[in-house]
Parts: structure tokens; C-alpha cells; sequence
């Protein structure tokens, strides 16, 4: 048999992924996703842009600090400055990657850099010369790839494969090109590249036309050998390829290519989970791999066909991307140990014995509220038990609500604000919005309200609602997150969360969006 060839799975959930408004992490959230996707044995994590900001800097380090089984990357401009800061942010990295890049199309060199061809082909080549200062792995990218010109995106890559690039990383930045076009061009640069042979063919496909996976596919079918992808899809504007539909078609359909991954894909499920909750960007239920109903069958024939035989219908096994694996089920009877092992299977690392405490304290409050507790509900209640509890000025004591028909709903509560329990009421359009205004005439954070979405974490009438609030004030974006088997009480405490958080210094400003 002859042995495939690696296919490396480049992870930008942290950098691209973090570029979709409303998605800005916190470092110690980037290094929770960070060990995640470690876990699941990716091979490069893209953590950050350190010169974007001071907070962006601290989160690309700690993650370099923290990981040691993957390669960290961080992205930089082809400027002095931005790959000295990069370098930096990565010195402790076991592994570490500078990853930079200039645009090439005609419309990015004219109208954005302002720049001839000849300035940025020399621009490209210093930057690589410089990041080599710091590693030997350097990852070069001609911006907008997909609609530069041909002849010189090999001046470039061959130049900045002399230089000393070992990745060559090929955007479709836009999500302009459609798979054929985008397969060949790929085929082309290693065949027209004179060095070729000494880089790794890579690409990095946007979602604009929902062509990412199938652009990703088609480069990998032409010798592509590295892609960046995202887990659930996410990235700027409609997105990046989604990891979990790239890693399991080149496993379902290994017949259509000569490489594979060494990722575990029972880890999959994990990281969607933890970073829709993390993000509050929840995954539709009909979504490839990871949606609630991948691997549903509602109708007749098709029930009684995978009764029959599972593959009459099934193309991939639920459990091989986490679904339903080690379904322990946990319930009030469960014990430390039982709890703390299912954290720790399912990635989750308590910073102390203090922290597992108050999650087991709330695992047990849920447990007296709803019969069984799935993994979907642990990660709720560890992300919930997490969240910046150091820098949590405002905290919920206890809240009553009144809705009746034909009545103006109606909430009271009593918070903890800096350590003094203070009360409040107010009247509202329904009881979360009775909720949120009690808690502004304690609060009175100046915010506006941008988004509110309710999600069921598992299925049945005692599933826990997990509820996301997008708050702004002055240009500063932030989310909350909060989940409980009452949604009016998981509203509150995501609006709390998210009061948290735009109470706090800037601690991760996203510089063109300011979210934290
Ligand atoms: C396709 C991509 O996803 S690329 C990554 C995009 N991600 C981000 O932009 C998020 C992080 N960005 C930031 O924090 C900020 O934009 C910063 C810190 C990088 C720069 O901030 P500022 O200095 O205020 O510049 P601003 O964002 O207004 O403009 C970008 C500048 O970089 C230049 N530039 C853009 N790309 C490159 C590049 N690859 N190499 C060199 N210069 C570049 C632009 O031409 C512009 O220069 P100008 O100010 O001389 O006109
Ligand atoms: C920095 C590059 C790879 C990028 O994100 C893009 O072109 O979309």
C-alpha cells in the first residue's frame, strides 16, 4: 500500500475566525480553544495578530505559552514592526510560526497598499527575510491570491520561496473563485514555480459564495497540502472553510485523495460546542457534521432503512466526530470523581480546585432541575462557572418575575454590585425585557442591546436555554453568555455576563471593532 501523503490542518479560528463581528475572545478563552484543537490534534493554531492590539499580543502569547503539541502561528503585515511584534508574542512557543502576508491582486495593490507590483514583490521578500530572523517556519501570503494575475503571483511566490518561505499559503480572499478554477490555479503555481518543491502548497478559502470547502477540496486534489480552516465555518464576513467538513470528507471519501489527516476527529464536537458557546455563535441544527440534525433521520423510509443497515443513510458515524460518545450520563446521584473525570475527557481543565468546586456545586443545582446532564450541559455550566469569575463586579442574588395574559410582565431582583446587595424593578414589553431593565436601573451601564438569541442545549421541555446578549456602548462590542433551565434567568445571566465584561478595562480591543 503506498503511504499518503500529510495533509496539515491549520486552525485560524482564533485569527480569522476571530475577525467575524461579535466573535472577539478574551486570552483566556483563546487558550481554552487553544488546548481544545490541541487536544484534537491539530497541527498549527493560528492565535492571534499580536500587533493588532496589546490584549491580542497577550492572547497569541499565552497560547504559545500553553501549547505544546501543535505549532503556534501569528500574523503579521509584511511591515518591520508587525513581525518583530509577532516574534516576539511567539518566544515561548515549543513551535513556533510567523505567517505573513501583502496582497498581489491589481485592485489591493492600486487602491488599498497604493503600491506598484515591483514594491510589493520586494516588500513580500523582506518581510519573509525578516520573520526568518525569528523562525525557520515562515508562512508566506499573496493576499487576494484569487484575483491576482497569474504571472506575477509566481514572481512572488518564487521570490518569496527563495527568501526562505517554507509555506505558501494561496487566498481566496474574497470568495470569488469556484472550485475548478480554483483547483487548477493550484495545479499551475506548482507546475510554473520553479522552486516549487521547496514550500508547501497551502490555502485559505472565504465563504462568500458558500464555495470555502469545496474551493479547500478542490486545491487539495491538485497537491495542496495545507489548509486553513475554522471550526463551525466561522471568519469574517460568510466565513472560512469549516475544519469539520474539510477533515471528514478527506476521511469519508479517502478513495478521492492521496493524503489524510492525523487529527482526532472524536474531537470535533467538542470544539464546535466550546466555541459556539464561547462566541455565542450557535450552529445551525442542519449545518454538515455538527448541526443537531446531521445525523437525525425524521422520515419513514429512511428510519427503516438505517434500522435495515445504518449506511443505507449514514455516509460517517455519529460517534467519530464526538457525537454521543462517552455519553456517561450524570445525574444527582453523580459524585466528584465521576464529574471531574467527564470534564477532564471532555478537555475541560478547572484553573483550581476552587473553580471545580463551584462548577460541582452548580452541576449539582442543575442535576435537582433536570434528570440527566449531557455534555452539551457541562460545557454550559463550566463556560458559565469560568467566566472572568475574578472580574465579576455584578452578580445575580435572586429574581422574580410575573408574567400573566393580558398583564404588563413585570421583574424584581437583587444583585450583588462591588460586594453590596442592591434591588431593583421594572415593568417590560415581555419578561426578559422587564429583566434587562431592573437590572440598568441598578446597573446603568449606557449600553444598547444588539442581539439576544436563545438556543436549547439538549432536547426535551427541562433542556437548559443557553442565551447569548450582544451589548454596545461607545463603539465597544461585547457578548454574554448565560444558561439555565429558566430562560428568563439564563437571560439575566447572560446580560450580567456580558455588564461584566464592558465594566472591565479594555482588555482584548478588537482596534477597527472595538469588541472584547
Ligand atoms: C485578509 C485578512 O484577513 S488580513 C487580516 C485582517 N485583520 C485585521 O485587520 C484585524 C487586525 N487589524 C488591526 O488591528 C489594524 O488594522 C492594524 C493594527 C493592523 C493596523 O491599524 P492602523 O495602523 O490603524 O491601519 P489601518 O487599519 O487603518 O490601515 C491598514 C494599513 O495597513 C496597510 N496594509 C494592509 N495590509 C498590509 C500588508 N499586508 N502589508 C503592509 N501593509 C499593509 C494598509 O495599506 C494601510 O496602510 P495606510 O494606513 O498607510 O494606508
Ligand atoms: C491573511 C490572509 C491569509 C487572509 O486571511 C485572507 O486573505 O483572507
Amino acid at each position: 500500500m503506498i503511504a499518503k501523503d500529510h495533509l496539515i490542518i491549520f486552525d485560524t479560528t482564533l485569527r480569522d475566525g476571530e475577525q467575524s463581528p461579535g466573535a472577539s475572545m478574551t486570552r483566556d478563552e483563546k487558550v481554552r480553544i487553544a488546548k481544545a484543537l490541541e487536544r484534537m490534534r491539530v497541527d498549527v493554531i493560528e492565535a492571534g495578530f499580536p500587533i493588532a492590539s496589546p490584549g491580542d499580543f497577550e492572547a497569541v502569547k499565552a497560547v504559545a505559552e500553553a501549547i505544546r503539541d501543535s505549532r503556534v502561528c501569528g500574523l503579521a503585515r509584511a511591515l518591520d514592526p508587525d513581525i518583530d511584534r509577532a516574534g516576539e508574542a511567539l518566544a515561548g512557543a515549543a513551535a513556533g510560526r510567523i505567517h505573513t502576508f501583502i496582497a498581489t491582486s491589481p485592485i489591493h495593490m492600486q487602491k488599498k497598499l497604493r503600491m506598484s507590483p515591483d514594491e510589493v514583490l520586494a516588500q513580500a521578500v523582506r518581510a519573509v527575510q525578516r520573520a526568518r530572523r525569528y523562525t525557520d517556519d515562515v508562512e508566506f501570503s499573496p493576499e487576494d491570491a484569487g484575483r491576482s494575475e497569474i504571472d506575477f503571483l509566481c514572481r512572488v511566490l518564487e521570490a518569496v520561496i527563495d527568501a526562505g518561505a517554507r509555506t505558501v499559503n494561496i487566498p481566496d480572499t474574497v470568495g470569488y473563485n469556484i472550485p475548478d478554477q480554483f483547483g487548477s490555479l493550484i495545479q499551475t503555481l506548482r507546475e510554473r514555480i520553479p522552486n516549487a518543491d521547496q514550500a508547501i502548497f497551502s490555502v485559505h478559502c472565504h465563504n462568500d459564495l458558500g464555495l470555502a470547502v469545496a474551493n479547500s477540496l478542490a486545491a487539495v486534489r491538485n497537491g495542496a497540502r495545507q489548509v486553513e480552516c475554522t471550526i463551525n465555518g466561522l471568519g469574517e464576513r460568510a466565513g472560512n472553510a469549516a475544519l469539520e467538513e474539510i477533515v471528514m470528507t478527506v476521511r469519508t471519501r479517502q478513495d478521492l485523495f492521496d493524503c489524510e489527516t492525523r487529527l482526532d476527529t472524536t474531537q470535533i464536537m467538542n470544539c464546535s460546542r466550546l466555541v459556539s458557546g464561547i462566541t455565542g455563535f450557535a450552529v445551525q441544527p442542519n449545518k454538515a457534521v455538527v448541526g443537531a440534525n446531521a445525523f437525525a433521520h425524521e422520515s419513514g423510509i429512511h428510519q427503516d432503512g438505517v434500522l435495515k443497515n445504518r449506511e443505507t443513510y449514514e455516509i460517517m458515524r455519529a460517534e467519530d466526530v464526538g457525537w454521543n460518545a462517552n455519553r456517561m450520563v450524570l445525574g444527582k446521584h453523580s459524585g466528584r470523581n465521576a464529574f471531574r473525570t467527564r470534564l477532564q475527557e471532555l478537555g475541560i481543565v478547572m484553573a483550581s480546585e476552587e473553580d471545580l468546586n463551584a462548577a460541582f456545586s452548580r452541576f449539582k443545582d442543575l442535576a435537582d432541575k433536570k434528570h440527566e446532564i449531557f455534555d452539551e450541559d457541562l460545557q454550559a455550566l463550566v463556560t458559565d462557572t469560568t467566566l472572568d469569575a475574578a472580574n465579576e463586579r455584578v452578580k445575580l442574588i435572586s429574581l422574580r418575575v410575573c408574567s400573566e395574559t393580558g398583564e404588563t410582565p413585570c421583574a424584581e431582583l437583587v444583585l450583588a454590585f462591588d460586594g453590596e446587595e442592591r434591588g431593583g424593578s421594572a415593568r417590560g414589553g415581555g419578561p426578559v425585557d422587564a429583566t434587562f431593565k431592573a437590572i440598568e436601573s441598578i446597573v446603568t451601564s449606557g449600553t444598547e442591546l444588539k442581539l439576544y438569541s436563545v438556543n436549547a442545549i439538549t432536547s426535551g421541555t427541562d433542556a437548559q436555554g443557553e442565551v447569548t446578549v450582544r451589548l454596545e456602548r461607545g463603539g465597544r462590542i461585547v457578548n454574554g453568555q448565560g444558561a439555565d433551565t429558566d430562560i428568563v434567568i439564563a437571560s439575566a445571566k447572560a446580560y450580567l455576563n456580558a455588564c461584566n465584561k464592558i465594566l472591565q478595562p479594555v482588555e482584548r480591543a478588537h482596534p477597527q471593532q472595538g469588541h472584547v
